[in-house]
């Protein structure tokens, strides 16, 4: 038995009621959009972060909550990262919940399909990527890559499409600060094409401040964040997204949630809401 296959988790159904109403519907309807119901996830410390340094994978969700992140897991179709986290924590991205595919259940019922966005085709993963090893042992899906890059190496392409993965091309735009940048609404179109009804976006800071840069746009339907009660301090990877600025000059927030409700899990805490339009 590997070390991965050891690393089964719980999560009790008396924990499970509160989440119900900030998830995809469990008969699969879709929204009205015609986009995957998006629902961004991650674990933050108390100032703003989700990691200590970029490129340090960092444990800021105690084991409740933890937990509990494998349990959306469960719940969604696909699950989002940028290559900036795959290049760092090198991710399972797959549920190890008891009870899923691989895990005591049927296939991979309950397994969600990983997806890395990485418009210039930068991750140079071998078979050894625990991602793709968790596919070879049964126990999650390859990962579909979206890239701007029409020709991704073609070693990694043969990789991935032995895994039953893929690459996604999709056409990039140039911003102010990035040559290579995908519009949010693109990006979630394009998982549609592929005929995923949710995803859980995890980040890391690129992904989840580009994506709240855009959040007027109503392309997130739940937010779902555990808070730990650590400071990680400067120098660490940070959720700050770009302020806006209303007519007369003035600075105004760059997004507020509402209809917030707080749970207390563990040492943590898990605040649900929906970002206020
Ligand atoms: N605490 C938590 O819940 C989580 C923590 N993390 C941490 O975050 C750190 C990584 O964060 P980052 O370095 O910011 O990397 P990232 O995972 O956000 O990836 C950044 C890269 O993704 C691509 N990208 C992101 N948004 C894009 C867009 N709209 N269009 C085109 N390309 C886009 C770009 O190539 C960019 O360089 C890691 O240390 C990881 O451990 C990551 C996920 C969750
Ligand atoms: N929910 C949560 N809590 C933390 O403390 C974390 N560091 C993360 N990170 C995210 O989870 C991914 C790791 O997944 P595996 O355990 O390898 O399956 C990592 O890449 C981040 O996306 N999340």
């Amino acid at each position: 038995m590997s070390e991965i296959s050891r690393d089964v988790l719980f999560f009790p159904e008396s924990q499970r009621p509160f989440l119900e109403p900030h998830l995809p519907p469990l008969d699969g309807e879709s929204k009205s959009s015609n986009l995957p119901f998006t629902t961004l996830t991650f674990a933050t410390s108390l100032d703003s972060s989700l990691a200590i340094a970029p490129g340090v994978r960092t444990t800021l969700s105690g084991p409740q909550s933890k937990a509990m992140t494998h349990y959306l897991r469960s719940r969604h179709d696909a699950i989002l990262i940028g290559v900036g986290t795959a290049l760092a924590d090198n991710p399972g991205l797959n549920c190890r919940l008891k009870g899923v595919g691989g895990y005591g259940g049927q296939d991979l019922r309950g397994q969600p399909r990983p997806i890395i966005i990485d418009p210039t085709a930068r991750w140079e993963f071998t078979e050894q990527a625990k991602i793709l090893a968790l596919v070879r042992e049964g126990r999650g899906r390859a990962p579909y890559i979206i890239t701007g890059n029409p020709s991704p190496p073609a070693k990694q392409k043969q990789i991935l499409e032995e895994h039953g993965g893929k690459y996604i091309t999709l056409n990039t735009t140039s911003t102010e600060t990035e040559a290579h940048r995908f519009d949010w609404t693109a990006i979630l179109g394009s998982l549609t094409n592929e005929g995923f009804r949710s995803v859980m976006i995890e980040g890391g800071g690129a992904v989840i401040n580009t994506l709240l840069e855009q959040s007027s746009q109503g392309l997130v339907d739940s937010v779902i964040l555990t808070i730990a009660p650590t400071w990680l301090g400067q120098g660490a990877v940070v959720v700050s997204p770009k302020r806006r600025f209303d007519a007369g000059g003035n600075a105004i927030p760059a997004s507020r949630l509402r209809d917030v409700k707080w749970y207390p899990f563990g040492e943590d805490v898990v605040l649900c809401g929906k970002i206020k339009l």
